[in-house]
């Protein structure tokens, strides 16, 4: 079965929102100290790009039963306190639709706006089609002015059947260079059976891309989240060091790492949150989708598949994993040595 259609109208959905968050980032960098520490550019750009997204989707797709599981909902922005965020996402969501085009249509209301988001209510689940969306992956890199994704992946009957990542400020050449690079902007695509793509987020022809072919540790770099508080660096450095990894981990923030790994970049992906923390499907959908149509395997620590059909979480054993199909057998061997010497490290 072919997703073309679906895969066309995430990528335009993707690339949409990806305007609004870079007009956003830009002029948050671009702001003084005090208001840096203000939350609400983040929010404002969160919640506007799930509005783009599901307006998209739902204008190219009109014939499609419209199902999406999203990371917000519009509770507080109904409240009297959440008047003014309101006002700045209907703004700034239009100023985003006239200024691209696609869509001639008459300025959507506060209440288009509101409803677009509801439609993120969606609970998921093995039965039919459900869009799943992470508006802004990584929303500390994006404060920071560092990596963050919109990260779009289609379920059909359970299964991740299409993924879409736009990573506005994720180099087109690799991360490894030394060289500094002035084209930034990737936007990876993948269909179940089709292969990933990569292009540029402004616009150039995709190209294939596949994941490192590397069998020997000591050659394959290693990428792991930017922030301690997402995942153990303790726990990977142990894994490192039993598989015989010989350069630094390089830190990525968001869905980034996924992208960068299906093209080549790196060739292992370790994500190990502390304790009690539960992996939610829009983390991981549409970089499962670009890394396996890439030649690459995805899987819990413990080597089982990932089940994104039981909801809006993943229910997982410890951690995610991901590399090469020739790497894999050794790095689960070190995974579950490490687990067991370092429990204490999660
Ligand atoms: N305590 C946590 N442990 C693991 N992941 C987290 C935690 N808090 C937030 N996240 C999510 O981790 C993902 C990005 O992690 P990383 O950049 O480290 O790969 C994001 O989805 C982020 O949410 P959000 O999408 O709201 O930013
Ligand atoms: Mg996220």
């Amino acid at each position: 079965m072919s997703y073309d259609k679906e895969l066309a109208a995430a990528t335009k959905a993707a690339a949409l929102a990806a305007r609004l968050c870079q007009k956003v980032q830009k002029a948050l960098l671009q702001s003084d100290v005090h208001s840096k520490s203000d939350k609400s550019p983040v929010t404002v750009a969160d919640y506007g790009s799930q509005v783009l997204v599901s307006f998209a989707l739902e204008k190219e797709l009109p014939s499609m039963a419209f199902s999406l599981v999203a990371e917000e909902d519009s509770g507080d922005l109904r409240k009297e306190e959440g008047k003014e965020t309101l006002q700045r996402i209907t703004e700034l969501v239009n100023d985003t639709l006239a200024s691209d085009g696609t869509y001639d249509v008459s300025p959507l209301t506060e209440e288009n706006v509101l409803r677009a988001i509801d439609n993120g209510k969606s609970e998921g689940g093995s039965r039919g089609r459900h869009w799943v969306l992470d508006p802004i992956d990584g929303t500390k890199g994006f404060v920071r002015g560092d990596q963050y994704a919109i990260a779009l992946g289609l379920l059909d009957e359970g299964k991740v059947v299409l993924g879409v990542l736009a990573c506005p400020n994720l180099p087109l050449g690799s991360v490894n260079s030394k060289e500094p690079q002035e084209k930034v902007g990737c936007l990876f695509s993948a269909q179940v059976g089709g292969g990933t793509y990569m292009q540029s987020l402004d616009g150039s022809s995709p190209v294939k891309v596949h994941v490192s072919a590397t069998e020997n540790p000591e050659e394959a770099s290693l990428f792991e989240s930017y922030e301690a508080a997402h995942s153990s660096h303790d726990l990977s450095s142990s894994i490192a060091k039993k598989l015989g990894v010989k350069a630094p981990p390089v830190r990525i923030d968001s869905q980034a790492k996924y992208g960068a790994l299906s093209r080549g970049d790196g060739a292992i992906y370790l994500r190990f949150p502390h304790k009690g923390y539960r992996e939610k499907i829009w983390d991981h959908a549409a970089g499962y989708s670009v890394v396996t149509e890439a030649g690459g395997v995805v899987s819990d620590a413990a080597g089982n598949p990932l089940d994104f059909s039981k909801g809006r979480y993943l229910d997982l054993d410890t951690g995610i994993i991901v590399t090469n199909q020739k790497l894999m057998p050794s790095l689960l061997k070190a995974v579950k040595e490490s687990l067991s010497e370092n429990a204490s490290a999660l």
